[in-house]
């Protein structure tokens, strides 16, 4: 049997979302580890004022490629980036390009999807649902096509407990819902989005399950793959550990913990032979790992290696009760907030921790469904996959999570986000930690003048408190005097 190494060799690759978080690292690991790899299509659309071009050598230039560059400094000629808008009919991919990948392609990697929890409907079902139907004709087209890779989610069927590596009956048939849709105004569609998506908790769900069938409807055309991430973080081992480039899934909470604006939290548990594989990548039936020791981790880890300008030291308390979390929120965010941009005001500065922590408690709150519960994930298929390698390529494909050491793995995580994702650079480390030291002097100093003033008041007004006051500081008195005269007889 071939290696995967080999198996690559002189093959043509076409992958959709190659700009994204999972898109870069896939094309890495596919130059890094099959560097006979004929080519990389890669669908690029012009974005924020930059064409195709600037994207994808601006892409090459991160450091994610370093590894890559450094072995072959013309790695970039492989990779050969098409002019794509995947919402647009066509996927608006020039004919030319069409019959260029008709001709050549061997392996299609669909990973590109909107991932946003708050997507209008319309927006997640063009680009989710019919961007996928299109990309699967152009795959029908290949003449020399072997497999055609759908990235979905683990969550994509998150209405269920239990969930197998097969594809559901979908909420509704895709066809219908797309005609239907078509001739709504937004304002509708918003309305009857809630009914419609039912009991999944966002339209990326619903619309990454109707993908899911809708890539099936092909199997008797097409070799299949669907490939269900659960949650993905900074990378493990390669090509260096904690690589992460975005605030999406835990991520960004990470962060606000680092920062010190996220003190208390809602409870947050574990997570815990066909045409068509599907392939349940989760970590939680092999190596659990829970919230809570999480959270545990990242704090310690963020007081070892403090973010720059923390808001407060880093902190995440988990609670379930509603009530003592909304206390929380009002007394540790909403006070603090309030005060620090009243502080900003009159330094002549734009308030914005209000914003921050508005957009915080969004996230979180768009979060809590997949934190808060506990999934059953079967993953038969990825111990038949990893049984299946040869011992070579189960070192240079390492996906064994049961190896994976979370504490490790969540430092280079905290450390990944500071580096990466804040842009911040390591060597300012001991100017943070005395940033943090200054911190908890400021809030000693703050709580002890708290306690002095709330005691002074208690004592000008109950006669209760000061019975107690005058009790207690005549106690210490005694036991000073007692103190004293012991030590003296003992000289
Ligand atoms: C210590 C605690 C330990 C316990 C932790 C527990 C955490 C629980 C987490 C559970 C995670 C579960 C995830 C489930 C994943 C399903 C997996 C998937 O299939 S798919 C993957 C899952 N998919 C997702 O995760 C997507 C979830 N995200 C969303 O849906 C949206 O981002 C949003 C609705 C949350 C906010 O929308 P909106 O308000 O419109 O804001 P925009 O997005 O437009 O960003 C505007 C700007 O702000 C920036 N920025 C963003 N966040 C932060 C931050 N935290 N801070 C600072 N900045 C942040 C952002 O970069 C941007 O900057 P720029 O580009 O302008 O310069
Ligand atoms: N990240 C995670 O935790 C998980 C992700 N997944 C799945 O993995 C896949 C990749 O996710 P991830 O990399 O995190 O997502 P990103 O948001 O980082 O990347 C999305 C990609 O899709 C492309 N894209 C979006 N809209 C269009 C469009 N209209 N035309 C052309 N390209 C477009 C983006 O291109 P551009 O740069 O131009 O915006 C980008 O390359 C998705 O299918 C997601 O469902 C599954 C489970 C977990």
């Amino acid at each position: 049997m071939a290696s995967i190494t080999e198996y690559y060799a002189g093959k043509s690759v076409l992958i959709t979302g190659a700009t994204g978080f999972m898109g870069k690292v896939l094309v890495e690991k596919l130059l890094w580890s099959c560097p006979d790899v004929k080519a990389l299509y890669i669908l690029v659309r012009p974005k924020a004022g930059q064409t195709m071009e600037q994207r994808v050598s601006h892409m090459m230039k991160c450091k994610l490629f370093d590894r890559v560059r450094e072995a072959n400094p013309d790695f970039h000629k492989k990779i050969i980036p098409i002019s794509s808008e995947l919402t647009q009919p066509g996927l608006s991919i020039s004919p030319e390009d069409v019959e260029k990948l008709s001709a050549c392609i061997n392996i299609v990697f669909h990973c590109a999807a909107t991932i946003r929890f708050d997507e209008p409907l319309k927006h997640a079902l063009q680009l989710n649902v019919i961007a996928t139907q299109e990309l699967l004709s152009l795959a029908q087209r290949m003449h020399h096509l072997e497999a055609f890779i759908h990235i979905s989610t683990a969550y994509a069927n998150c209405n269920r407990k239990h969930i197998d590596e097969v594809i559901y009956p979908p909420p509704v048939e895709p066809k219908k819902l797309i005609e239907s849709l078509e001739w709504m105004d937004d304002g509708i569609v918003q309305d009857i989005t809630p009914r419609l998506i039912g009991d999944r908790p966002n339209t990326y769900t619903y619309t990454k399950a109707l993908a899911e069938y809708v890539v099936q409807q092909e199997q008797d055309k097409l070799n299949i793959g669907i490939i269900r991430p659960s949650i993905v973080g900074a990378s493990w081992q390669e090509p260096f550990p904690g690589w992460i480039d975005n605030f999406n899934g835990p991520s960004g909470v990470f962060i606000a913990a680092g920062k010190g604006i996220l003190q208390k939290n809602k409870r947050i548990w574990r997570k815990t032979p066909k045409t068509t594989l599907v392939y349940n990548c989760t970590s939680g039936g092999i190596n659990p790992f829970h919230w809570g020791e999480i959270e545990h981790h990242v704090i310690s880890s963020f007081k070892r290696n403090p973010l720059e300008q923390a808001f407060r030291r880093p902190n995440a308390n988990i609670t379930s009760n509603y009530l003592i979390n909304q206390y929380w929120i009002l007394v540790s965010h909403k006070f603090p907030a309030l005060i620090y941009d009243l502080f900003l005001r009159l330094c002549g500065q734009k308030p914005q921790m209000m914003r921050i922590f508005n957009r915080l408690h969004k996230a979180i709150g768009l979060l809590e469904y997949f934190s808060s519960q506990d999934w059953e994930w079967n993953s038969d298929n990825i111990s038949m996959l990893m049984s299946q390698l040869t011992p070579e390529d189960r070192t240079m494909f390492n996906f064994d999570v049961r190896q994976l050491n979370w504490p490790e793995y969540i430092e280079n995580y905290c450390i990944g986000t500071k580096k990466y994702v804040l842009n911040e650079d390591m060597s300012d480390i001991p100017a943070a930690r005395q940033h943090l030291r200054k911190l908890r002097n400021i809030r000693y100093t703050f709580n002890t003048l708290l306690v002095v003033f709330i005691w002074r008041v208690f004592i000008a007004r109950s006669q209760m408190a000061r019975n107690i006051w005058y009790f207690v500081v005549n106690l210490c008195f005694k036991f000073l005097s007692y103190f004293r005269a012991s030590s003296t007889l003992t000289n």
